[in-house]
């Protein structure tokens, strides 16, 4: 086999010729490449196989006289997926031309999927697979114009880092752009009048007072992305319900008018055992994205964990942060475990606290209500045929994800605390102490993963039960999080062993209404009602607090 290196996907990658023909490695990020170093008139298929494109059109070709053929512009690599070449799927009518409405809407299965942002329309077929965010939210968006959800969630340079130009099918044509406008425009009155009505946020009360506002601010994809869980909802619903499952044994006649409610997470001091849980997409309702939350939890004093997915980059995130505010990063590994380190070594150097590896998503849950509300419902016949399962989006998720996995983690980013994200059995809290890891998340992922895992609260308890040497060990620490909304919740989980408690769609809803004050402010309902409880606990500190102060019998 004879090969040579050839500049493509805007790097260098190696273009062989072997006995069954043409093969480019490393894989490319899309299924088509521009050649830079070839130039010929003549294009040459190529289909993708593993970690190479084996070549089937010029099998018998030698390397040499591939490359000595002038005038090659582009070598087109035929996707497994489709298997059809993007001539096939872009009519040569609209190839770097305008492109109608209708003809976007044709373009909205996995064979041949467009989107349109900005007016500049994608050919993005050969990179659903790839799609960080999953398969499904693609296909739901597929033949669209997609410019302000788009836009609301990724970070800058998302399209350059991710496409290439030969990805790149034309413009819309201008009714195309003036229907798109139009149709968004109805759903930015409604809540451009939701605004309006919007009072100061020193008026609300408790957390559940930002649900409540922030479902009429939202754009509808927003609002089902944020508040659904998996399957029939028990455990969303659960998590919340097993707290008030839970009451409180008081003591009086005890000097309490000194309450103090500081801690350490992860060894980094904060106002309050709390910390904003890494949630995906914040800028769907709130432009600013996670970086209103920076500035609130900077202001309120607590840490802010930013999601592998966020709208954000954690650079901008960063570059929010007060001197002294610290901001751990939370990782999704990915099947392509280079990548995965790279990107746990860059989180390093912008200087992330601590680096937290979310492990309760080898799969991603079925999301029955978001599904449901954002499913298309066109007139079909009766003998459409049946849309097969999407195919799996395993390479955002890596579900050959072991224990001894920690150990590489750590290394990728020595001296950093690294936090197991999602464990839902007190064995796990075993293995992850016994495997190195500093701390753990008893979470099931704000109920949207495997419905009926236990609330978390109940795996804490459950640890009491079967290892209470596990809980408050000097260098390992357990946080919980999953349907806390009052200041008695975190009270729950502390008085079980928890270190800390997580805070998800409460501060997506504050930030939404409200920005940076409102994430600000719901820290501070938060404190009120610690303080209060406290007090009315018979408690000074934070240590006090233990399970002689609570009746679980009903958990
Ligand atoms: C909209 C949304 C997005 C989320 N995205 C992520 C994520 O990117 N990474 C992650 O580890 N957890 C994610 N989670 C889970 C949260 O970190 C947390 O476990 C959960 O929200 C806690 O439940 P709560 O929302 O009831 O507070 C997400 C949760 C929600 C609601």
């Amino acid at each position: 086999m004879s090969s040579r290196k050839v500049a493509a996907f805007g790097r260098s990658i190696r273009l062989s010729i072997a006995r069954d023909g043409l093969s480019l490695s490393p894989r490319s990020p899309v299924g088509k490449a521009r050649c830079k170093s070839i130039s010929s008139s003549q294009s040459v298929k190529v289909g993708r196989n593993g970690n190479s494109l084996v070549a089937g059109s010029i099998a018998a070709a030698s390397l040499a006289t591939v490359l000595s053929l002038t005038q090659w512009p582009t070598i087109h690599a035929e996707s497994e997926v489709s298997r059809k070449t993007h001539e096939d799927r872009s009519p040569s009518s609209t190839k770097g031309g305008r492109i109608s409405a209708e003809e976007l809407g044709q373009h909205k299965t996995l064979e041949s999927l467009w989107v349109a942002v900005d007016g500049d329309v994608w050919d993005v077929t050969d990179f659903v697979s790839q799609h960080p965010g999953g398969t499904e939210i693609l296909l739901q968006h597929a033949g669209k114009d997609v410019t302000r959800l788009f836009k609301a969630i990724h970070p800058d340079h998302t399209i350059e880092k991710n496409l290439v130009s030969d990805q790149h099918v034309g413009r819309l044509d201008d009714s195309a752009i003036k229907e798109f406008a139009s149709a968004q425009n109805e759903e930015e009155e409604r809540i451009q009048k939701a605004r309006e009505a919007l009072f100061g946020v020193d008026s609300v009360v408790s957390l559940n007072d930002f649900e409540r506002y922030a479902k009429d601010l939202l754009p509808a994809v927003a609002w089902y992305y944020y508040s659904t869980g998996a399957d029939g909802e028990h455990s969303l619903f659960d998590n919340a319900d097993a707290y008030n499952r839970v009451h409180f044994r008081p003591r009086v006649m005890r000097d309490v008018t000194r309450v103090d409610m500081s801690t350490k997470i992860l060894g980094v001091e904060s106002a309050l055992p709390m910390y904003v849980s890494p949630t995906a997409r914040n800028g769907l309702g709130q432009p600013l994205g996670e970086v209103a939350v920076t500035r609130g939890a900077g202001a309120a004093g607590i840490l802010q964990v930013l999601s592998h997915y966020a709208s954000r980059s954690l650079e901008d995130v960063m570059k929010e942060t007060k001197e002294g505010q610290k901001v751990g990063w939370q990782i999704y590994t990915s099947t392509d475990r280079e990548k995965s380190a790279k990107q746990i070594r860059e989180a390093y150097e912008l200087g992330a606290q601590s680096i937290w590896v979310t492990v309760d998503t080898a799969i991603l849950g079925k999301r029955e209500r978001e599904r449901r509300a954002t499913a298309e419902r066109e007139p079909a016949a009766h003998d459409k045929p049946l849309t097969p399962p999407l195919p799996k989006n395993s390479a955002a998720h890596d579900a050959g994800l072991t224990w001894k996995d920690i150990k590489w983690i750590k290394s990728l980013a020595p001296g950093l605390p690294v936090v197991v994200k999602g464990v839902g059995a007190w064995e796990d809290v075993v293995l992850a102490q016994q495997h190195g890891a500093d701390a753990v998340v008893l979470s099931n992922h704000g109920g949207r993963q495997l419905d009926y895992a236990n609330p978390p609260l109940k795996t804490l308890h459950d640890l009491n039960i079967h290892s209470p040497s596990s809980i408050h060990q000097p260098n390992f620490q357990i946080f919980v999080d999953g349907g806390i909304r009052h200041g008695t919740d975190i009270l729950k989980a502390l008085c079980l062993g928890a270190d800390a408690v997580g805070l998800g769609r409460p501060f997506i809803y504050a930030a939404t209404g409200w920005g940076s004050d409102g994430v600000q402010k719901a820290v501070m309902i938060l404190k009120e009602e610690m303080e209060i409880g406290m007090i009315l606990l018979g408690v000074n500190k934070l240590e006090e607090l233990g399970p002689q102060y609570l009746d679980t019998s009903k958990l």
